[in-house]
């Protein structure tokens, strides 16, 4: 008989998945998934989405194995656009983690708290990794970054990125004053919050959209020449947060393909051609084109949740 799986909850997960161990395993992460062709070393299918029609929300399954690292897991998120003053969670998350020789359940874990760290996590790879090469996706003086939205996304992208960049001023616009307020009272540094998503974008070097909109919250015209934009939000093929004239002038790159030309509203409408998969650029097949715009266009993958949730376990396991 297979022991019971171990239940780790959102305290315990928060706890162990530090950003300075997750990051560099995310960026070997990705640099597989990117290098996967046909290779059966990174198994992620396209997650499958459930429509919950009548609640505005969906379910999305989301598997992926990693052989070498003999990592099997699968995450189930659900998302729901929301009233604007209901105060339910947007988001909800479970990840299983699977022994992959015996087929057992090892672990179910709270995958809300991955979710909001590995995206984070994500999102500061597409600034950093890119400064390591010559070329910079993340202006080399980067001074004022500009986060749109003021939700649980938001505080774990502020958390990594002023725990690995250095910014002089961080402006925040939400679409509900108060709620941006408050975001900014519970957090130290440099923060400002601002009263139209424009005048929060104008000048900006690096531009984070982590908003429930399914219309563009950042157009282009806002946007200095040769900023960063990590666009995070509108994860359904039919949801936009940059408007087409953002996507049209900058070079564009994402975190996968296939599922950016599946699920990306940006992408497929404003029909633009993606340039590379982030793996690409950090296995240096693409090189990133610094003098022009960038967006980063991330939708989330299983393989992230995999290598969080491995990273989860193998720490809950050291200390038990
Ligand atoms: N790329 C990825 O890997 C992931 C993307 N996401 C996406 O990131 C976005 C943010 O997620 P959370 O912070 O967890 O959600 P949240 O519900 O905690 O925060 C959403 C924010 O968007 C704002 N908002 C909602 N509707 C809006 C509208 N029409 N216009 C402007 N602002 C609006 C809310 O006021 C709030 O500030 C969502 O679109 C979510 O689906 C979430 C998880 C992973
Ligand atoms: O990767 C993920 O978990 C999600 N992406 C968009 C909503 C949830």
């Amino acid at each position: 008989m297979a022991e019971a799986p171990v239940l780790l909850d959102r305290a315990q997960v928060w706890r162990l998945l530090q950003y300075a161990d997750l990051v560099p395993r995310l960026e070997v992460a990705l640099a597989k998934f990117s290098r996967r062709s046909d290779s059966e070393e990174v198994v992620q299918p396209l997650r499958t989405i459930i429509p919950l029609t009548k609640y505005r929300g969906y379910l999305g399954v989301m598997p992926a194995y990693l052989a070498d690292d003999d990592i099997l897991c699968a995450k189930m998120v659900s998302f729901y656009q929301r009233e604007e003053h209901c105060v339910l969670p947007t988001h909800h998350a479970t990840v299983l983690m699977f022994d992959p020789e015996r087929g057992n359940v090892t672990a179910v874990m709270d995958g809300t708290a991955i979710t909001e760290k590995r995206t984070a996590a994500v999102s500061a790879i597409s600034a950093k990794v890119m400064s390591c090469h010559i070329q910079l996706l993340m202006p080399a003086q980067a001074q004022v970054l500009c986060i749109l939205g003021s939700g649980s996304q938001a505080a774990s992208h502020y958390e990594v990125f002023t725990q690995m960049f250095s910014f002089k001023e961080i402006r925040l616009w939400s679409r509900r004053r108060e709620k941006a307020e408050q975001f900014a009272s519970s957090v130290q540094g440099p923060i400002t919050v601002c009263s139209s998503a424009k005048d929060a974008v104008q000048g900006s070097d690096v531009i984070i959209t982590v908003t429930m909109a399914s219309e563009p919250v950042l157009l282009g015209t806002w946007v200095k020449p040769g900023a960063h934009v990590v666009a995070v939000g509108a994860c359904r093929p039919n949801w936009r947060e940059l408007d087409d004239d953002l996507m049209r002038k900058a070079v564009v790159y994402v975190d996968s393909r296939e599922a950016a030309l599946v699920e990306s509203g940006d992408i497929i409408l404003s029909g633009v051609t993606v340039f590379a998969e982030l793996g690409e650029v950090i296995n240096e097949r693409k090189l990133v084109q610094s003098e022009k715009t960038t967006v980063f266009k991330s939708l989330g993958m299983g393989i992230q949740d995999a290598v969080s949730a491995k990273l989860v376990f193998d720490l809950w396991k050291s200390q038990h």
